[in-house]
């Protein structure tokens, strides 16, 4: 199959969105199961009210946002490929390849975190989730640093150094969202709030 030469940078601009849209999706979705995890205890008529709300938002953000972005991103991936496939022989692409293997078993377990919760089945505590929320920055973090540095994949202080920085700045919002949690609990369970 011959294209056009502008074809390649045509998939790369659809990449690049599709890309865009499939984070965004896989970052708002485990947020959502977050706030419908903690819903649980919330007061009987309005946990209910919450939980189905929850349910919808979640199965329209996957179905409407996430996988498409996902179907997006790999089509036209593999569009790049078909133009120019002696990136495959190269050893940055093929770990690339292996992450984003990773990224799909990620976007795959969602979806069985996401039936386990519309079934009230999901042992996932809101921490446990905050936490698995992190995962998709390392692949992203990862797989942009591939393809800018390519086979010179840099490995010296520097990049330790903001590798360093992204985990920094991911653990201190972490601390900071449960801090205003607790003072939060602190701020109902006081005794000027109980009257
Ligand atoms: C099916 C898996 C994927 C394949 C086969 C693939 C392949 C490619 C190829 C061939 C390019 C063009 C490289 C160039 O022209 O220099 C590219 C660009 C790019 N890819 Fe992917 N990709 C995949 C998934 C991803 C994912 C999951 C991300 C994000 C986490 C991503 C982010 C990017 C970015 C940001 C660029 C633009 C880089 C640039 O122009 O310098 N790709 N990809």
């Amino acid at each position: 199959m011959t294209f056009p030469p502008e074809a390649y940078l045509w998939f790369k601009t659809l990449h690049i969105v599709g890309v865009v849209v499939w984070f965004a999706g896989l970052f708002y979705l485990v947020r959502l199961f977050i706030y419908h995890v903690e819903a649980a205890d919330l007061e009987p008529t309005v946990k209910k009210a919450f939980e189905e709300q929850y349910t919808l938002m979640e199965r329209r953000l996957a179905n409407i946002i996430t996988t498409p972005g996902m179907i997006l991103a790999v089509s036209m991936a593999v569009g790049l490929l078909i133009t120019q496939p002696s990136w495959l022989n190269q050893a940055w692409m093929q770990a690339k390849l292996a992450l984003v293997a990773g990224l799909i078993a990620y976007h795959i377990f969602c979806y069985r975190l996401m039936g386990q919760l519309n079934r009230g089945e999901c042992s996932w505590s809101g921490r446990q989730l905050r936490a698995l929320n992190e995962l998709p920055t390392l692949f992203l973090v990862l797989v942009v640093m591939l393809v800018v540095f390519k086979n010179q994949f840099p490995t010296g202080a520097a990049t330790w150094l903001i590798v360093g920085l992204v985990l920094f700045m991911a653990a201190s919002i972490q601390f900071y969202a449960r801090w205003r949690r607790l003072r939060l609990s602190r701020q109902l369970e006081s005794p000027l709030n109980n009257g």
